[in-house]
């Protein structure tokens, strides 16, 4: 039996006047894969990601989610569907304390006036939120920290409350935006564990990331760019050893041995 991909890019572009950010992307995110996005600086990770969650939608070719096109579809669209990313840049709320944070992430399937208009659904979905909240906070071992101020807290305390933040919702697919940079090798080591463990309930996840032993090491599946066009795709150990991503990481003169 084939199963459909989770999410299909087919020629997606991003171009920003004339700069092609994004010039063409083609490949598949199989469900329950990780799959690791890598190239140098500027190649065009980052805009991506933010094509594919509805922050900077692409100007051509087609995203599909779950068979959907969802290319032009905002974030909200995107959440409701099962999509969620982390940032590179930290961005928790720090009038909130980490459960708040991290709830705000739960799909309570209540909006902003629920409460004013029926209190006791309201409760009842309050009290799952929270529960749901301590839940992802456990699994990234941080529950003991729920009442803490996050602004408190170690950055790389920080980072794990953000990926508590997005998988909250046990969402479909996972776009994580370099999520151990800054981090110590324990800590980083803690990320890949999780990511496993993720991958093991059956979330889909892609992983933008710098670190490559992290990446060739968890992720099945490998995407390089470079100027805003993939070089490379496959297993980790093939795509890493291709001799135009290393030519792209390390310049012409250390490809050839
Ligand atoms: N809003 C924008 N307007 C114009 N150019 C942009 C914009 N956003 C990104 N770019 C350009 O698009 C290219 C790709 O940037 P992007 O941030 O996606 O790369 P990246 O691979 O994520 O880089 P890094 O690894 O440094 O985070 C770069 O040349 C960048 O300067």
């Amino acid at each position: 039996m084939t199963t459909e991909p989770l999410v299909r890019l087919d020629g997606v572009m991003v171009h920003f006047g004339g700069v092609k950010a994004v010039d063409g992307v083609t490949f598949t995110l199989e469900r329950g894969s990780l799959c690791g996005v890598v190239g140098p600086n500027g190649s065009g990770k980052t805009t991506l990601i933010n094509a594919m969650s509805g922050i900077s939608p692409a100007t051509g070719g087609r995203i599909e989610f779950l068979g959907s096109d969802t290319t032009r579809s905002s974030p909200f669209a995107l959440a409701r569907l099962g999509l969620r990313r982390t940032f590179q840049s930290i961005r928790l709320l720090p009038e909130l304390d980490v459960l708040a944070n991290v709830a705000l992430g739960a799909d309570s399937g209540g909006g902003q006036y629920d409460g004013l208009l029926r209190p006791r659904r309201s409760r009842t979905n309050e009290r799952r939120t929270r529960e749901q909240a301590l839940a992802a906070l456990d699994r990234v071992g941080l529950v003991h920290l729920a009442r803490h101020r996050p602004t408190d807290l170690p950055y790389g305390h920080q980072r794990m409350i953000e990926i508590a933040r997005a998988v909250v919702s046990e969402p479909e697919v996972l776009l994580l935006d370099e999520p151990v940079a800054g981090m110590s090798g324990e800590e980083r080591r803690q990320v890949a564990d999780l990511l496993i463990s993720l991958r093991a309930d059956g979330m889909t996840q892609m992983l933008v990331e710098h670190d490559l032993g992290l990446v060739t090491r968890i992720c099945d599946h490998l995407v390089a760019l470079d100027h805003g066009q993939v070089i490379a795709d496959g297993d980790p150990l093939t795509v890493m050893n291709d001799s135009s991503v290393r030519e792209a990481y390390l310049g012409p003169q250390h490809t050839s041995a």
